[in-house]
């Protein structure tokens, strides 16, 4: 492969979505290449790598794969707790980053994150939160920025997974999985989320041992409008993520169906994703085709460290609800001015 001119990608973590970006910047995305993967699991880094070519060095160690020859930014797909180090140690380097979600797993992580990319006096970071890429997403976005249906009032969100992974707790729930709906509701709306309730009816008996699992998680906004999640991880039909809009003078809805619908003996509809992987593959695809084209052309957009940090805030006090019964005010810093314009503004 010809890697001149090429945006040389240092991946991080070549587990479920580290090897799916990988893949996806290798087959789908011109302008960049994987130049190097790093996984403290020797074996998985190597099997990643071996997808790739003799260009793509694997490390167990991410300083090194961030040292390798022709690294020129850095793709983070390592669990939540390892990206504050990581992030650090790409700024170190002055490297741009597109790291998954969760930026950090905790706010204080998160502002020792923007300390350390203000004091580098530019910004390097994007977080992965993928749905801002979404067809459909955007389509929403667009609709509510135009002003067409009136003032927003509320968001009615759906959030289901077929199974939780073995190691999924209670808090994971907001953590993990709501942290989308965090930054969605606040991208969409273009306001802050001010408090956060829980409420929790008996567990499925679908949950595993000890799950809280379905709950209801509600949102208060700065601009007073509501934002109400079920979320499900082990609906056990599929993978189902849904928004409706209730405006002043409308509503708008998204996440129904995605393609084919199917009429026969009886029968009406179309399929439901397995997971993920599938409901968001374009998104995956936009985000890091645009984060590439950007970074190309040295500039930074898509949600940013203090979106992540914002979520971040967001996913804490849904957990101290959670556990408190309690409805919980989020406790945010002042936006920074080196994280102005707010990025939740549309762009495009
Ligand atoms: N945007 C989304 O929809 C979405 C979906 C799934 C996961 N994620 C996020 O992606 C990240 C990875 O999730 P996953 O599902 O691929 O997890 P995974 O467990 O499949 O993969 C994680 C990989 O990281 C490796 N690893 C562990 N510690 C490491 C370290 N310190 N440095 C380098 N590698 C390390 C593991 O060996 C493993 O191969 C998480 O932040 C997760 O929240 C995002
Ligand atoms: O890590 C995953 C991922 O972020 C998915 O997008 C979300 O739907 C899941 O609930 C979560 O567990």
């Amino acid at each position: 492969m010809n890697t001149e001119n090429s945006l040389g990608v240092a991946v991080l973590g070549t587990g479920r979505m580290g090897a799916d970006h990988v893949r996806r910047i290798e087959r789908l995305i011109s302008g960049a290449h994987v130049a190097a993967v790093a996984d403290v699991d020797e074996v998985r880094a190597k099997e990643v790598a071996g997808t790739v070519g003799p260009h793509c060095a694997a490390h167990t160690d991410p300083a090194a794969a961030m040292d390798a020859p022709g690294v020129g930014a850095v793709l983070i797909a390592s669990p939540g707790a390892a990206h504050e180090e990581q992030l650090l140690a790409a700024l170190e380097r002055d490297l741009p980053v597109l790291c998954e979600k969760p930026l950090t797993p905790d706010p204080q992580g998160a502002l020792r994150v923007m300390a350390a990319e203000e004091a580098l006096g530019h910004r390097r970071i994007q977080v992965g939160f993928m749905r801002r890429f979404d067809r459909e997403y955007r389509e929403l976005k667009g609709l509510l920025a135009s002003g067409a249906h009136g003032r927003p009032l509320m968001l009615h969100c759906r959030h289901r997974n077929t199974v939780s992974h073995p190691l999924f707790t209670t808090e994971m729930l907001i953590n993990d999985s709501v942290v989308h709906e965090m930054d969605a509701a606040r991208w969409l709306l273009e306001q802050e989320l001010t408090a956060v309730t829980v409420l929790r009816p008996t567990p499925s008996a679908a949950a595993p041992e000890g799950l809280g699992d379905p709950q209801l998680i509600i949102f208060e906004t700065s601009g007073g409008a509501l934002v109400d999640v079920e979320i499900f991880v082990n609906c056990g039909f599929g993978y189902q993520v849904q928004a409706e809009a209730v405006c002043e003078h409308g509503t708008a809805r998204i996440g129904d169906a995605h393609g084919l619908l199917a009429n026969t003996a009886g029968r009406w509809g179309g399929e439901i994703a397995d997971d993920f992987t599938g409901r968001f593959a374009d998104a995956y695809d936009h985000q890091v085709r645009e984060w590439v084209d950007a970074t190309r052309a040295g500039r930074v957009t898509g949600p940013s460290a203090w979106d992540g940090y914002a979520a971040a805030a967001g996913c804490a006090a849904g957990v101290a609800a959670q556990r408190s019964g309690q409805r919980t005010e989020v406790e945010m810093i002042e936006r920074p001015a080196f994280y102005s314009p707010v990025s939740y503004v549309r762009t495009n």
